[in-house]
């Protein structure tokens, strides 16, 4: 079988590999370049972004090379003789500077930095793109949910409703960004995640009956049973079956998890089923909602007062509703120590060239305050600058400063340990309680100030000059 891992050197759009042929052809593969990886908008029209997908990205950036069938497919695609013979010893060498995942990070940051010959720092954009805009889309989409579901149950069950394949990074993500466990069983052995689950409707439906289908689940699964309660009708059937099995549950000294309700009312409903459980002295037993959720009909059920203790979330957590994509890019911004900028028509899309590093500063009160990004060599900055308005700009000698990109990949090798989904989202978590809430609101969200220091904006500055001057 051909697996992803094994053919990764032509996980890339086909203009990286004539471009790689171009610099190969036209002596320049010795030249060495920085490229940065940014993005421009917040998703979901939030106020923030979790980082996420770099592990995946490091791994198989390890496998990124080409064997005797992809030079042959390669070959018929119509590149050179001599750039093929290249690419036979290829092997990705280079350095990767980036923040951690799980982190919260805001739009134009130079979230990832990698350091190579413009032939390796070239092939692998698609690769990178695609992987971190993808993991990063949906990680945010988790983080927003779990801050209305606060502390109760959240489980993706998005595997059948995904985008083919992004599946598997999206349960990943997912967890990542506040998921406790995932249905997907293939992601949950690719990563260490939890895997959970209740039943199906066609369960229910293959018997006669329904109490004759939860009976029987329940004696195969006596400590693990979540009861699916609206297959006929909630209130007049499946909730009064379920108190039946629980209460033959305990008989045997087991008990009922829960039920799920999937249709209807979720808010009448569940005060409803809590209500008849209650009454019969089972208020132990869970009551799990599914059915097209989101954080905006979470946060409506919350404001109703809906008695629900967990969730079964998939479209709209794995598609990453509303948002079809995250508009990350990766543009270079030096080639061989010369700073290089790309101009635009549209003044927020100028780049900031350079070899940078990403700082955050934060308050008396251990809150983010701004971010500010500097040049690589530049040990510390008392004032950050608007990129734009020099007149706008804020001391920032006096607070806490932290350097967010760190080497990972070095060489080629990776620099650092493997997390869990879970493990990473522990870090986001202590990031989000550091993230003022101003920025957490689902409407109109502040917008978290970044800026540049002034060495940067300088030499931003005198090269915008120096092009203007050389079109004129
Ligand atoms: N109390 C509520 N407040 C806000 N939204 C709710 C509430 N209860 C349910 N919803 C949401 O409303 C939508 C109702 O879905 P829909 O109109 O498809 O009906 P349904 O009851 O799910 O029927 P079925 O799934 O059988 O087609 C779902 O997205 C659900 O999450
Ligand atoms: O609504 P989502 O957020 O996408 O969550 C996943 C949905 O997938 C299942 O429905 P489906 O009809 O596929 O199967 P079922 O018989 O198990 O309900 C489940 O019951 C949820 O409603
Ligand atoms: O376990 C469940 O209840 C489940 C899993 C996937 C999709 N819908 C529901």
């Amino acid at each position: 079988m051909n697996t992803l891992t094994e053919n990764a050197g032509l996980y890339t759009d086909y203009y990286e590999l004539t471009m790689a042929q171009g610099y190969y052809l036209s002596g320049k593969e010795q030249e060495q370049t920085v490229f940065d990886y940014y993005y421009r908008t917040n998703p979901y029209k939030g106020g923030y972004l979790v980082f996420a997908g770099l592990y995946d990205l490091l791994k198989i950036l390890k496998n990124f090379r080409y064997d005797d069938k992809n030079i042959a497919f390669l070959r018929k695609s119509g590149l050179r003789e001599e750039f093929l013979n290249y690419l036979k010893d290829f092997k990705f060498n280079a350095t990767i500077y980036s923040v951690r995942e799980g982190e919260i990070v805001f739009p134009n940051e130079p979230i990832v930095r990698v350091e190579g010959n413009i032939i390796e720092a070239q092939l692998i954009e698609t690769l990178l793109l695609n992987y971190l805009n993808f993991q990063s889309l949906i990680a945010t989409k988790a983080c927003r949910i779990r801050n209305v579901i606060g502390k109760k149950a959240f489980a993706d069950f998005g595997l059948r409703r995904a985008q083919g394949l992004g599946g598997v990074h999206a349960s990943r993500a997912a967890v990542i960004g506040g998921a406790d466990s995932t249905s997907n069983v293939y992601s949950g052995f690719n990563y260490d995640i939890p895997v959970s689950g209740t039943q199906a409707h066609a369960w229910v439906q293959s018997f006669d009956d329904e109490l004759e289908a939860f009976r029987k689940y329940a004696e195969i699964n006596p400590t693990s049973t979540v009861l699916l309660v609206d297959t006929y009708n909630t209130l007049k059937s499946g909730v009064p079956n379920a108190i039946i099995i629980a209460k033959e549950l305990e008989e045997k000294g087991n008990k009922l998890i829960g039920i799920r309700l999937d249709s209807g009312d979720l808010a009448y409903l569940s005060k409803k089923a809590r209500k008849m459980l209650d009454d019969e002295g089972l208020d132990y037993v869970q009551i799990f909602a599914s059915n097209q959720l989101n954080e905006y009909v979470i946060k409506s059920l919350n404001e109703q007062g809906a008695r629900i203790d967990g969730y079964g979330i998939g479209t709209e957590l794995v598609t990453g509703k509303d948002t079809g994509a995250l508009d990350g890019v990766y543009k270079l911004v030096e080639n061989n120590g010369n700073p290089r900028l790309k101009i635009s028509e549209n003044i927020e899309k100028i780049t900031i060239p350079g070899k940078k590093k990403l700082m955050r500063y934060f308050d008396q009160d251990n809150k983010f305050f701004r971010d500010g990004i500097l040049l690589a060599n530049e040990e510390s900055a008392n004032k950050i600058y608007h990129p734009f308005h020099r007149d706008k700009n804020t001391e920032v000698t006096n607070f806490r400063a932290e350097e967010l990109t760190q080497k990972v990949m070095e060489n080629g090798e990776i620099l650092i340990e493997e997390k869990t989904p879970g493990e990473i989202n522990a870090y986001l978590k202590q990031r989000f309680n550091q993230l003022p809430d101003e920025h957490k609101r689902f409407i109109s969200p502040h917008i978290y100030k970044v800026g540049v220091s002034e060495n940067l904006l300088d030499l931003r500055d005198s090269m915008l000059k120096n092009i203007r001057e050389r079109i004129k």
